[in-house]
């Protein structure tokens, strides 16, 4: 098998990300895409008390198992499949189950900090940044997180205001100079949307001309 084209497609919480990530896999034969999302490499925080791991701070890079995970892309790089993580963001920590990834042509890893290790960078072959302005996301992570992530409004806007803002201007923001192409507002830009689907379809097209 070729190695596979990593896309990496990061932004602020709530810009777009996994919303132009699934654009683009649902436009693409199954059995030549993956999506991994980086939150699912979240450290395992099973070892503390809930109380405890509401204090964790989510927005730095060391929350992640950057390991695990760069272990897991190379793994699918090398033909071979993974068990990847998955996530809990009600209780923050990892699940116990796991689910099988198969390789395939087109990896795409979603995250909001998969542009800041230089090691995960390197592995990019396309990179995007989805720029949406703060407002409009923290309005959406607002109903996100209270609706799919049991939050109150007073936890998502203390975390917010304290963490997450000063985060994102000190780690994710500065990124987007690695950034291939800029997305402005996320999920429903269907032109960029539509151009970058075109380019996976011509990745996947011409190398199936040449298997
Ligand atoms: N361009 C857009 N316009 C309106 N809503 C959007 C747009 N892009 C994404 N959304 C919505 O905003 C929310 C957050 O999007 P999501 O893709 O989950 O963001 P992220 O993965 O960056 O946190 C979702 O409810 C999604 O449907
Ligand atoms: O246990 C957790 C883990 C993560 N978070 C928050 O999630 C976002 C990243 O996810 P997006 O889907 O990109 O919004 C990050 O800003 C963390 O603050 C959490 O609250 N709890």
């Amino acid at each position: 098998m070729k190695k596979p084209i990593i896309i990496g497609i990061t932004g602020g919480t709530g810009s777009g990300k996994s919303t132009v990530a699934k654009e683009i896999y649902k436009s693409i034969p199954a059995e030549k895409i993956a999506v991994i999302e980086q939150d699912s490499y979240y450290k395992d925080q099973s070892h503390l008390s809930f109380e405890e791991r509401t204090k964790t701070n989510y927005d730095h890079p060391n929350a992640f198992d950057t390991e695990l995970l760069l272990k897991h892309l190379k793994m699918l790089m090398n033909g071979e499949a993974i068990d990847k993580p998955l996530y809990d963001f009600e209780i923050h920590t990892r699940k116990k189950e796991t689910v099988r990834v198969e390789p395939r042509d087109i990896i795409i890893l979603e995250g909001i900090m998969v542009l800041v290790e230089p090691e995960i960078r390197e592995l990019l072959d396309i990179k995007l940044f989805v720029d949406t302005d703060a407002d409009v996301r923290i309005v959406r992570r607002i109903q996100r997180d209270i609706t799919e992530r049991g939050r109150t409004i007073d936890s998502v806007i203390d975390q917010y205001i304290n963490v997450v803002r000063p985060m994102h201007m000190q780690f994710i923001e500065p990124t987007k100079r690695y950034a291939d192409i800029i997305i402005p507002e996320g999920g429903f830009n269907k032109v960029a949307i539509d151009i970058m689907i075109a380019k996976v379809r011509d990745i996947v097209s011409k190398r199936e001309v040449i298997e």
